[in-house]
């Protein structure tokens, strides 16, 4: 019933349903659920309660004749007198020269608009006449269009609730709406569209978000429970004597946390299933360290892995490491882009035959000609900054190899519980031993100087600086023309005595490496550079980290930044030199002053910027919810996981009869019943 096309109800002729189909209207239901986006309220206070500049509505009796007066090209101006209580209140009304008609001295009306507390005025943008009773006190407003008028998209809600109204099914079972006091399905659909006070409102909305939410974490919760019993993958016998000798071989003992990590990973390695995890652990928590543990389980176990990473800097560095720890334990290879011709040829020849054990490199990597022999392990570092096609691309190399996702980025719980539900989460949420906090401060740009003679003080005891440029974007020439200044400018402040080097990403790969091994032998002591630093880079003797321009960035990408630094045992400082001009600019300079952990502050950068900002709008791959807020609603949602959790587990959706419209409504969505994920 619900699902028959718009054009079934009365009133809706074909060039109506056009414009409603450019809403995104098809059907009865798309109408029925097409939730207002605001409401607003219309109900009067006495005059003394309302405060300056407030969005008000008054009703009043007309004392004066309105007069009307035009001004500039055809704007006019009407003005009139309005006895409210005791008070005589004068009401302006731009570009409304036509109610000058239907306004008359003694006429009751009720105005809203901007109330002027010190003029005893109201700018009155909706009038009505009449006395504030007989008017709706809660209004709601639609996203409209073109052709689609607010009068008219209610009247046709309003004829859709009637006639198809009781036929909306309940889907939620009786017991949770009890538990939650939510009212019943068709009255609350009623409430969102004609709400009849705030309170019937408000449960109205808590039941869609819950219903939203729970739907929502019911699906995400199926997919997993799916990817994980029904996905042959394989189960690697890893060598635990070697794992054990190779974890003791390392130069620190890993945090109870990197274990408790490495068990999970390790868990999900020997079972037949796929692992579909993500680690994630604050800047320099130790992530790479499990990860390279994890690899070695892989290889030990006879198969071939592969660790794919966001930028060649990033390739290179962990090549290096790698090659390093797995001296005589493994052979390690690097294909980045900038690999070519025979060189290439080789590498590519030596996967193929199982001579490579461990492959890093950039998304190179899911080119059509990396063939592998046998590949069980497959991590991918930052992974939001990997589409999802890519993604699926590396793992389909291999025969159901397990994945592991890593991310330097300390996702909120609020967000990962919604964007990854469909994956199973490793945290590290402890510090290797000995780590100082990384000092921060904020200065203005006019102490530039005292910050260049600071530098020069670390440098004087044997640190090195990175000098981060302001630029946001890459690929912007302007921003790497900064780059090259401020280089220009720091050499001549440092050079000869201060080696200085300059990164930035439009350099050639060759340099770029070059830079980078300088930087990191010591060689050059101060690194001017873009944010191509921002992620993952290695310099435990660096303790300095300025960013200039800091109001330009992100909280979680100045995190970033500031994990350069403080990777060593030696005291780290992070300076940003900003001069913010409004509040959110400040508040972020304070909160990064205020906070070193990744968590909180991710926490913080949520609500400042809101969720679909989070990680960048293109890759947001964010679920857009119709009702509810992750930040604001993140209780419901956190509930609603619960519940979630607990149907499933308990097998209702699948056996009970009071379940059974959930499960239908469930099942609906296509990517449930199919094997879609990623
Ligand atoms: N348990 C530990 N004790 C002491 N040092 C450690 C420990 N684990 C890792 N380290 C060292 O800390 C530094 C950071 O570790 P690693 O690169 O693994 O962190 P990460 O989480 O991958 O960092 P990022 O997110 O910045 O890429 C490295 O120099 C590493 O050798």
């Amino acid at each position: 019933m619900l699902s028959r096309p718009i054009s079934d109800i009365n009133g809706v002729g074909e060039k109506f349903e056009t414009h409603l189909k450019e809403l995104g209207l098809f059907t009865i239901e798309d109408l029925l659920f097409y939730f207002p986006f605001r409401y607003d309220t219309y109900e009067t206070k006495p005059l003394t309660e309302l405060t300056h500049n407030e969005k008000a509505t008054i009703e009043g009796q007309i004392v004066s004749e309105p007069a009307l007066s035009y001004f500039g090209k055809r704007k006019s101006r009407l003005t009139f007198t309005l006895q409210v209580e005791q008070f005589a209140v004068k009401a302006v009304m731009f570009n409304r020269a036509f109610a000058k008609k239907q306004l008359n001295p003694g006429d009751t009306v009720t105005v809203t608009g901007k109330w002027d507390q010190q003029r005893l005025q109201i700018t009155v943008s909706q009038f009505k006449k009449g006395e504030s009773k007989s008017q709706e006190p809660i209004q709601p407003v639609y996203t409209l269009k073109e052709g689609v008028s607010l009068q008219r998209l209610r009247k046709i809600i309003k004829s859709a609730i009637d006639e198809y109204g009781e036929t909306i099914p309940e889907i939620l079972p009786e017991d949770l709406q009890k538990t939650y006091k939510l009212p019943e399905r068709t009255q609350a659909l009623k409430q969102m569209h004609y709400p009849e006070s705030r309170i019937m409102l408000k449960h109205a909305k808590r039941r869609f978000i819950y219903e939203e939410f729970l739907l929502f974490q019911l699906k995400m919760q199926l997919l997993r429970k799916h990817h994980r019993e029904s996905t042959t993958g394989n189960a690697q016998s890893y060598d635990n004597d070697r794992l054990t000798d190779f974890v003791q071989s390392l130069p620190f003992e890993l945090t109870q946390a990197q274990k408790r990590s490495l068990a999970e990973i390790l868990k999900d390695m020997k079972s037949p299933h796929r692992m579909n995890r993500l680690l994630q652990g604050d800047v320099g928590s130790g992530k790479t360290a499990v990860a390279a543990i994890a690899l070695y389980a892989s290889i030990t176990a006879g198969k071939q892995g592969s660790l794919m990473v966001p930028t060649e800097i990033l390739a290179e560095q962990h090549y290096q490491s790698l090659k390093g720890m797995f001296e005589g334990l493994a052979n390690v290879a690097l294909l980045t882009g900038s690999i070519k011709g025979k060189k290439r040829r080789e590498i590519l020849e030596a996967v193929e035959r199982n001579e490579v054990d461990i492959l890093i490199g950039t998304h190179a990597l899911i080119q059509d000609e990396v063939v592998f022999h046998d590949l069980g392990f497959v991590i991918v570092d930052e992974q939001h900054r990997f589409g999802v096609q890519q993604r699926r691309r590396l793992r389909d190399k291999g025969l159901y190899p397990d994945v592991l996702f890593m991310t330097a980025t300390p996702i909120p719980r609020t967000l990962a519980i919604t964007a990854f539900g469909d994956m199973d989460v490793s945290v590290i949420d402890e510090m290797p031993a000995g780590r100082k906090p990384v000092d921060t401060y904020w200065v203005k740009g006019q102490m530039t100087d005292r910050v260049l003679s600071f530098i020069k003080k670390e440098i004087d005891q044997g640190h090195q600086a990175y000098v981060i440029c302001p630029l946001i974007e890459e690929s912007d020439k302007l921003d790497i023309q900064n780059a090259v200044d401020l280089y220009h400018q720091l050499a001549a402040v440092y050079e000869p005595d201060i080696p200085v080097g300059l990164m930035h990403g439009r350099l050639h790969n060759d340099e770029k490496e070059e830079v980078m091994q300088q930087f990191a032998e010591n060689e050059l002591k101060v690194l001017v550079s873009t944010t191509v630093v921002e992620v993952g880079v290695n310099v435990p003797n660096a303790t300095v980290m300025v960013i200039y321009d800091a109001e330009r960035f992100g909280l979680s990408q100045l995190h970033q930044l500031r994990g350069r630094v403080g990777r060593g045992s030696d005291q780290s400082y992070c300076i940003l030199l900003a001069d913010p001009k409004g509040d959110v600019g400040k508040e972020r300079m304070r909160i990064m002053t205020e906070t070193t952990d990744g968590f909180e502050l991710s926490e913080q950068d949520l609500k400042l910027r809101g969720p679909g900002d989070f990680f960048g709008k293109k890759q947001s791959g964010m679920p857009e919810f119709k009702v509810g807020d992750m930040v604001h609603d993140y209780r419901a949602l956190e509930t609603a996981r619960k519940d979630a959790a607990e149907i499933l587990n308990n097998e209702w959706l699948d056996t009970d009869k009071r379940y059974r419209a959930l499960r239908d409504f469930v099942y609906q969505d296509e990517q449930v019943v199919g094997d879609v994920l990623d």
